[in-house]
């Protein structure tokens, strides 16, 4: 829907609810839905106001700032974060070279939870009913799955992890993040709001997301801002944890000790470091990672955080950092035509910024990772995808098996892996 800004006023309203419950049960079974929910908290989105497709985050920002001046807002709650009319996306890894676009909706309804305090938040040309929607509606497993191969085999997979291997022995380029898909069709239409609830359920300390058919549950947060703090979250380096859960501490001395996996994640903390600093009028960059577990894999992670310009919302702080080194390579430039030239598929919105605006510029923008994409061509499929940082001395077979442990969670949350 396009807005037409010199006549188009719209108005909001923002009520406190009591506790809604778990909010994955508000998604609904017709028209768009969108969520970003962790440790519970967060929200779910329903219907759509207002929707900009675009290649660049950046256009996106323009556009939002723009609605959100054009919007009246009433409020029970006024300032607490996020629950101000707001705007939900996901971007693309590389909109030069992706048949994908990338979206930022405008929800009807948001739902949320954050700190103890429940909200409802309507929007629209009206003023809309304040009664909470619908809840709790049964949902189904998917059935009938096939687990297919992706763009290429695991055989291929590697032999390209080689050549990439090789050409950074060269010195051309640092470090490349090579990924990989897989696809699972079902026996009928697959139910995101499955897949969100279980991830909710098993992923907890992951931002689940679900915008425009992209859902995952993501351990890295490419940025919150929120008032004048900047945070950054970052994961690169990997070790795959047993089913059990019984090697952990052994795995985590391995991790924090493997030099190549602190190679990787250094040339991942500056290059946000770097691109956050122009923001920042002080910030804080922590010396050694500490060690992030998962129940699937243990990552090195360093959370970064910064005092920010307060012109710049969250979306445009996403746009300035967005590829890290963590999802593309180092130098930026140069890992990012090794991926198109190498690595064969189109990564769509897999690894590029997903998350939330809201109109005081405030958000949340996760990276989208361990997560794949239903199209609407397409609803009974998933392409899911998983990636690993390269450098010089990878092994090819560690990083295809790193790429198994990332896609676990998706194949836990269709029912494919224990
Ligand atoms: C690119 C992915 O993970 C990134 C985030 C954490 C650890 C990573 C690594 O160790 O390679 C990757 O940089 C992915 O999950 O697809």
């Amino acid at each position: 829907m396009s807005l037409d800004f010199s006549t188009k006023r719209m108005r909001a309203t923002t009520v406190a609810i009591p506790d809604p419950g778990l909010l994955q049960r508000f998604l609904s079974a017709s028209g768009p839905t969108s969520a970003f929910i962790r440790r519970g908290e967060g929200f779910v989105a329903l219907g759509e106001v207002a929707r900009f497709e675009t290649d660049y985050p950046d256009a996106a920002d323009v556009w939002w700032a723009e609605v959100a001046d054009h919007i009246d807002h009433d409020s029970e709650l006024p300032g607490a974060y996020g629950t101000s009319p707001l705007a939900v996306g996901s971007f693309t890894f590389d909109p030069d070279r992706s048949e994908e676009r990338s979206v930022l909706v405008v929800p009807e309804v948001v739902i949320g939870t954050r700190g103890g305090q429940s909200w409802m938040t309507t929007i629209g040309p009206r003023s809309r009913s304040l009664e909470l929607p619908p809840s709790g509606e049964r949902l189904v497993a998917p059935t009938h799955l096939d687990l297919l191969e992706g763009s290429m085999s695991e055989r291929i997979w590697m032999d390209i992890v080689g050549e990439v291997v090789a050409l950074i022995r060269t010195g051309e380029v640092d470090k490349v993040v090579l990924a990989r898909d897989l696809v699972v069709k079902a026996g009928g239409p697959l139910d995101a709001r499955w897949l969100v609830n279980r991830l909710v359920n098993r992923y907890p300390t992951c931002w689940t997301y679900l915008v425009d058919g992209l859902v995952g549950a993501t351990p890295e947060l490419l940025i919150r801002r929120q008032g004048g703090l900047a945070t950054s979250r970052v994961l690169a380096g990997t070790v795959s944890l047993d089913p059990q859960n019984t090697d952990s501490l052994v795995k985590a001395a391995e991790l924090a000790t493997s030099s190549k996996d602190v190679a990787e994640h250094e040339f991942a903390v500056e290059s946000v470091a770097r691109a956050l600093e122009p923001y920042c009028s002080a910030m804080n960059v922590p010396e050694s990672p500490s060690i992030l577990r998962l129940p699937n894999v243990l990552h090195l992670s360093t959370d970064i955080t910064g005092v920010t310009d307060p012109g710049s919302s969250a979306l445009a702080l996403a746009a300035a950092l967005h590829p890290s080194a963590a999802v593309c390579g180092t130098p930026t430039f140069a890992a990012r035509d090794v991926i198109s030239e190498l690595e064969s598929m189109d990564r769509g919105r897999y690894a590029g910024p997903v998350g939330w605006v809201d109109s005081f510029g405030d958000g949340e923008w996760a990276i989208a990772l361990r997560g794949g994409q239903i199209k609407p061509e397409t609803p009974e499929q998933i392409q899911l995808f998983a990636g690993c940082g390269l450098v010089a001395d990878s092994d090819p077979a560690a990083e295809l098996a790193e790429t198994k442990a990332k896609f676990l969670p998706m194949l836990q949350a269709l029912g494919l892996a224990d």
